[in-house]
């Protein structure tokens, strides 16, 4: 189908907007009044623009507070729209879009409604154009779909049809089930936004929230297919008014618009993806270090039950393994960084067919990670996730690993490549690293999941590439006050939680006073024992203040043997309302930026243990300020 875009969804001059519109793959746009009226071009030279850069004008819009006025305010109104005749001639667009009126001598009256906008779709057909009517959720008088479709019948007139937008469709209670029953040829134009479930007032809602199809929580494939139904061949289009996009890069946010609307037509079955591959669990993650943070870490994992395991054969890159948790530390960092600090730089997946899965990201336009390497080392193809983390994928049965040199073992007890290794060629006569699992050190098993602070620009279109891109589904969404401002989180996870990230992000953007960690990530992992784990460690735990087990023995109503055992190992707790629990730790912040967790969970609990995230972000702070010389 034909995908299109509103001009307001991006930030820029009108210039701005086409060019990202363009550049992002659309075939046309919804050009918004205020853009034109403040750009310096003419009609006929947006209309010279759009057709260079491969863009149809399919919406004018909006034109207002039209109908159910007395005759000598109808004049006006018909005058009025008559020069917006001109402009769109001009502009070579042929739709407009009037909006139901909001005017406060608007009357509630369906057959002056119907007879007004018939004389306005008159005026219309005789310049060969078409009136598009959309009742928008706080229209004075018409405010739901139903009630604009029951006008445009009366009208019965072939130059007028109806305008749907999700959000005001979705946004108010009337099922949208019988749009699929609209007459054919009827539905004139349909304009999609997502939002999230807010309740507030709609208008507020509708100017502020919108998000792209899949960013929030209305079901779009349900009302796209019900217009499919109705016999709608139009285009599908973007309209999302949002404070966010409004002001950010708009090739960006056109990208990730774009994304959207692929992956809403993947779902509808308009349009054929390949599918996402099953992802299987979480390979390694890779942290890239520096002279001062590596030793940071290295110390931390040896407490932690790691084992340095390998060296990279061509890299300064090292392998620590427990199990089947692996982190890899990478001094070879390339770009701009904070001396001390340590990042995140990538984490490696396994899917069923990789192959696939970058097929998967490059249809929805998911920028590859060109991964350097020697001859004979594993591939390993990466995709750039929005906060530009790379994400290996690779196959389960992939060696990797045999791009190491084994620092553990002696040489004549390790086996050569094995057979499934993608490396042909050693390129040094020291063994590889055989598939013998690491020592079972402190009891973690298993990367339990990631936890990646997000850009505040980035946080919505992160959520959108991580179920687009990688299949994965939401698994838990909170708000928390937190010391430093209010968060939001949002998890994503593959099936069976083998491969999960929680996002998290400030609900504002960060102001100038911000002594909390920046953009903290982590790690996860997961045992079946903490306190067992907690006492094979021989790294210091974050403190947890007496306060905290004080409040959680009254709000669980615990044994208090039980929280003294949590409480000497600085193990928080939760419970879910069926009884699961969460037992888990942290370390202090290492390398100014990031930190390890340990997990245990009992009872099929499914979160995170948000209510004991602001306890962590305070212990973090409290230890940065007792452990950091004072410069
Ligand atoms: O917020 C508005 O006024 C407005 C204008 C035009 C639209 O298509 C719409 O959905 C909302
Ligand atoms: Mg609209």
């Amino acid at each position: 189908m034909r995908r299109s875009i509103a001009t307001v969804c991006v930030s820029g001059t009108l210039d701005d907007k086409l060019t990202a519109a363009a550049a992002a793959g659309f075939d046309g746009i919804e050009l918004f009044e205020n853009d034109l009226v403040v750009s310096a071009w003419s009609p006929a030279e947006v209309r010279t623009r759009c057709a260079d850069l491969g863009l149809g004008i399919d919406l004018y819009q909006p034109f207002r507070d039209f109908e159910t006025v007395d005759d000598a305010l109808l004049k006006k109104n018909l005058d009025r729209a008559e020069r917006k005749f001109d402009v769109m001639a001009e502009l070579g667009a042929d739709t407009v879009l009037v909006c139901s009126s909001v005017h406060p001598s608007a009357v509630d009256d369906d057959d002056l409604a119907a007879a007004q906008l018939a004389r306005l779709a008159d005026r219309a057909a005789q310049r060969g154009m078409r009136i598009a009517y959309e009742a928008l959720a706080w229209g004075r008088h018409v405010s739901t779909w139903d009630h604009s479709w029951r006008i445009v019948r009366r009208a019965d007139h072939p130059a007028l049809g109806l305008c749907l937008d999700s959000f005001h469709v979705l946004s108010r209670e009337v099922s949208p089930d019988g749009i699929a029953d609209i007459t054919r040829g009827k539905i004139f134009f349909l304009q999609l936004a997502d939002a999230p479930r807010l309740r507030m007032d709609v208008l507020q809602w509708s100017r502020h929230h919108r998000l792209f199809p899949g960013q929030g929580t209305f079901d779009l494939p349900g009302f796209v297919s019900r217009a499919l139904a109705a016999g709608y061949g139009g285009p599908l289009s973007l309209e999302v008014f949002n404070d966010v996009f409004r002001q950010s890069d708009p090739a960006r946010t056109a990208v990730d618009a774009m994304r959207s609307l692929t992956a809403l037509e993947d779902r509808l079955g308009t349009r054929r993806l390949p599918a996402a591959p099953t992802l299987t669990g979480h390979a390694f993650t890779e942290f890239a270090v520096d002279g001062r943070s590596g030793p940071e870490l290295r110390t931390a994992l040896r407490g932690l039950g790691f084992t340095h395991t390998g060296q990279h054969r061509t890299k300064p890159v090292e392998l620590w393994e427990q199990n089947s948790c692996r982190i890899v530390l990478n001094s070879a960092i390339t770009g701009p960084h904070t001396p001390g600090t340590a990042s995140i730089s990538a984490f490696a997946i396994t899917s069923d067919d990789p192959q696939r899965s970058l097929e998967r990201a490059a249809a929805l336009s998911a920028p590859a990670h060109p991964n350097v390497r020697e001859p004979g080392e594993a591939e390993l193809a990466a995709i750039t996730a929005p906060d530009g983390t790379s994400i290996f994928v690779t196959h389960p049965t992939a060696n990797w690993r045999a791009d190491f040199l084994s620092t553990t073992t002696p040489a004549s007890s390790l086996s050569t490549t094995p057979t499934d290794s993608l490396s042909t060629t050693p390129a040094s006569s020291s063994p590889r690293l055989a598939s013998t699992p690491a020592g079972a050190g402190a009891g973690l098993l298993v990367t339990d999941h990631l936890g990646l602070t997000q850009p505040f620009d980035h946080f919505d279109e992160a959520g959108l590439f991580y179920h687009s891109v990688l299949g994965l589904d939401d698994v838990a969404a909170e708000e928390y006050a937190a010391p430093f401002g209010l968060m939001r989180s949002r998890a994503v996870a593959g099936p069976n939680r083998t491969v999960c990230v929680a996002l998290t992000v400030a609900l504002l953007r960060r102001g100038e006073w911000a002594p909390a960690v920046a953009d903290p990530q982590h790690v996860a992992f997961a045992t079946t024992d903490i306190v067992a784990t907690a006492a094979a460690l021989t790294v210091p735990v974050l403190p947890v203040p007496a306060n905290y087990y004080a409040d959680l023995a009254a709000r669980f109503d615990l044994d208090g043997d039980f929280v003294a055992t949590l409480s000497r190992h600085g193990i928080l707790y939760d419970r879910d309302p069926s009884g699961g629990e969460l037992l888990h730790l942290y370390t202090p912040v290492l390398g100014g930026r990031v930190f390890f967790e340990i997990v245990e969970r009992r009872g099929g609990y499914q979160r995170f243990g948000e209510p004991n995230a602001p306890v962590r972000m305070a212990a973090q702070r409290h230890r940065r300020l007792t452990t950091t010389p004072p410069a």
